[in-house]
């Protein structure tokens, strides 16, 4: 204790080290700052500690985190290369990792950042065995199974962010269309987070009015109003921010900071995210893909039984497939 602290303070006992709801974030890159930032601002952690490789960037996005913590609420912000800082986190984000250049696909990246999870899966398990592992680096559906592997987790624990971005996205561009917020039109992509995603036609509704009652084509080549038009949006996204700005970050911040708060305070809210599937659906691999699922403490605890149509399963098998096939040339 400094002399101004000894005269300031008597003290009665010594002051835990660590709060409750502590949350890791791997990579201080654009996603690991927009995750962080949309975290913070969202008040669902009570300490955020970022880890990265680089470590002058890593100081400099502490700091400038740190320098505005007195307009959050109760809330630390730490950061090291020293996997020893994430101790008993409740949560960990993983960012890290190669981003799509222009025009490249989620699925080069794969081998690339699977090498990267070898060296940072073990370490957050090894200091935070209770946690929740949420997987953002892409190709993220196949990195939350590698994930899985290396951790030793039980899957409900292991979570990729998944499909919740790309049915934001879908949402979004719905609303667009009929011009309404967002958040009052629903709908679900499921599936690969990506190329060939999944949207749920036979669910898509507002206020409860099913479109496909009104409109039977929709989302098929028949139909006059070329909705599947908007599924094609939602999976050129990502390409067409890249081309634009060089990387996505804030939609994947805020979907990030959503589902983390379900975690965290163990919600219950239902998210597309991506999970085990083997057994759903007519699904034999052992391969994540997203579908709608519960969230809390304990990750995972429900999937939602939603019905599809022939059609729908036929490409949610088509893109377990796929997975599958990546992951038999992975070198893990
Ligand atoms: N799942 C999703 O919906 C989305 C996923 N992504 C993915 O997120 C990942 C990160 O993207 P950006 O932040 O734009 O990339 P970035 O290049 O800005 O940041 C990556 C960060 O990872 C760090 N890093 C690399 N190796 C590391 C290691 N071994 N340990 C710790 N940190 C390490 C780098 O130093 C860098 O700070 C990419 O794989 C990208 O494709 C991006 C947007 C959406
Ligand atoms: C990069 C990426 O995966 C996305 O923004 O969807």
């Amino acid at each position: 204790m400094s002399a101004i602290t000894s005269a300031l303070f008597t003290e009665v006992a010594p002051p835990h080290d660590t709060s409750g709801n502590k949350v890791t974030i791997v990579g201080v890159g654009q996603v690991g700052m927009a995750c962080a930032f949309s975290i913070l601002t969202q008040n669902v952690a009570s300490e955020i500690v970022l880890v990265d490789v680089v470590a002058d960037k890593l100081k400099g996005e502490m700091m400038d985190l740190q320098h505005g913590l007195t307009f959050m609420k109760n809330v630390r912000v730490n950061a090291s290369t020293d996997y020893s800082v994430t101790a008993n986190s409740r949560l960990c984000i993983v960012t890290a990792g190669a981003r799509q250049k222009e025009g490249e696909s989620r699925l080069a990246l794969v081998q690339r950042n699977t090498d990267i999870f070898k060296g940072i899966i073990p370490q957050l398990v090894k200091y935070s065995p209770d946690a929740n592992l949420l997987i953002v680096s892409n190709p993220v559906d196949i990195l939350t199974y590698v994930a899985w592997k290396l951790s030793g987790l039980p899957h409900n624990r292991v979570i990729g962010s998944g499909t919740n971005l790309d049915s934001s996205r879908f949402r979004f561009i719905m609303s667009q269309r009929v011009k309404v917020a967002p958040n009052s039109c629903h709908g679900w992509i499921i599936g690969e987070h990506g190329d060939t995603s999944v949207p749920v036609w036979s669910g898509v509704n507002i206020a409860g009015v099913r479109l496909r009652d009104i409109n039977p084509h929709i989302g098929t080549a028949n139909d006059k109003e070329n909705w599947k038009d908007v599924h094609n949006q939602v999976v050129q996204s990502a390409y067409e921010v890249i081309k634009l700005k060089g990387y996505t970050s804030w939609a994947i911040g805020l979907s990030v900071g959503t589902l983390a708060q379900a975690i965290l305070r163990n919600g219950g809210n239902i998210h597309a995210v991506s999970t085990l599937v083997k057994g759903q659906h007519g699904i034999d691999k052992e391969v994540f893909l997203s579908l709608p699922c519960v969230l809390g403490e304990n990750g995972v605890t429900h999937i939602v039984k939603q019905p599809l149509t022939d059609e729908e399963v036929a490409m949610l098998q088509k893109s377990a497939k796929l997975m599958d096939e990546v992951q038999s040339n992975l070198k893990m």
